[in-house]
């Protein structure tokens, strides 16, 4: 069997050994700061303080790219903190396109000098586009979450009528590809999958149809989602899926970093009940 994906491991790892499912998410908005210094502390502050409640930290790279070249910057500090504190880093950045630019995307984000250990990949241009992103995770021991089914009401519009689950089959197939033989509980491939936590009824589907596939599931707070309703996303043991909260967590109270830990740790309460 060939070695597992270092990504996978290191946050299933993490999960067995903090007992947290949680993803922070960090989506640091401009107009909530005095100034870009301002939103860089309470950034990296609210990333090391809710550290020991998360499995992993997923910067939304819009809020980065956002802030021209110091967004870049601030981007490379988190990623840089996120490893000092053991965290896996997954960039949030729906990449994808046509191949030679979505092979430029995937040097970019999985392997630049801003890469994370694991991107988020929107699959509409077709299969093929997958294609670069899954290698370069593959060849770097990182990630990719492919969106399955995302967390907006109105994702209907263009994932209704069967799509995600076509998605969801594909995600499957180059797992099964990866990771030959029968499957082992609680480990899992390169290749995940965003499932919205919002599609609490979905949940149990897209865990059957994806058994190697890490589920990202974002939408927890802000969105309205509960952990209550989360357990069908998670394997016997609790792995496989990582709840992800941005709003809920960062602005918790404002930018009072005490409630943002406060936060975390509710948060990572509560879906440890709910398994
Ligand atoms: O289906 C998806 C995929 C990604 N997102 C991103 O997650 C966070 C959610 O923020 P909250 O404040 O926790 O609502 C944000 O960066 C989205 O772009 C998502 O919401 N849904």
């Amino acid at each position: 069997m060939p070695a597992l994906p270092a990504f996978a491991h290191a946050v299933t790892e993490r999960t067995r050994t903090l007992q947290t499912r949680l993803c922070v998410g960090l989506d640091p908005r401009a107009d909530a700061y005095r100034d870009t210094a301002h939103l860089r502390l309470h950034t990296l502050d609210v990333l090391e303080a809710t550290a020991p409640f998360a499995a992993c930290v997923k910067p939304q790279l819009a809020f980065f790219e956002a802030l021209g070249l110091p967004g870049f910057a601030l981007l490379e500090e988190v990623c840089a903190l996120a490893r000092t504190l053991g965290l896996p880093v997954i960039l949030d950045g729906k990449r994808g396109d046509i191949g030679s630019t979505a092979e430029a995307y995937a040097r970019a984000w999985l392997g630049g000098p801003h890469a994370g250990d694991a991107l988020t990949v929107n699959p509409f241009l077709g299969f093929a586009t997958l294609t670069p992103f899954v290698a370069a995770a593959r060849a770097n021991g990182g990630g990719i979450f492919v969106l399955v089914k995302t967390s907006n009401p109105d994702q209907n519009d263009v994932q209704g009528s069967g799509i995600s689950e076509r998605v969801a089959v594909e995600v499957a197939r180059l797992n099964a590809e990866e990771l030959e033989g029968d499957a082992v509980d609680g480990e899992y491939a390169s290749v995940g999958a965003v499932v919205g936590a919002t599609h609490a009824r979905d949940l149990a589907t897209f865990r059957a149809l994806m058994p190697r596939a890490l589920l990202l599931l974002p939408g927890l707070g802000a969105q309205g989602a509960t952990a209550a309703d989360l357990a069908p996303a998670f394997h016997a043991g609790g792995t496989g899926a990582l709840a992800s909260a941005s709003r809920g967590v960062q602005y918790a109270n404002g930018l009072d970093v005490a409630a943002s830990v406060a936060a975390a740790k509710r948060f990572r309460d509560e879906l440890n009940a709910a398994l």
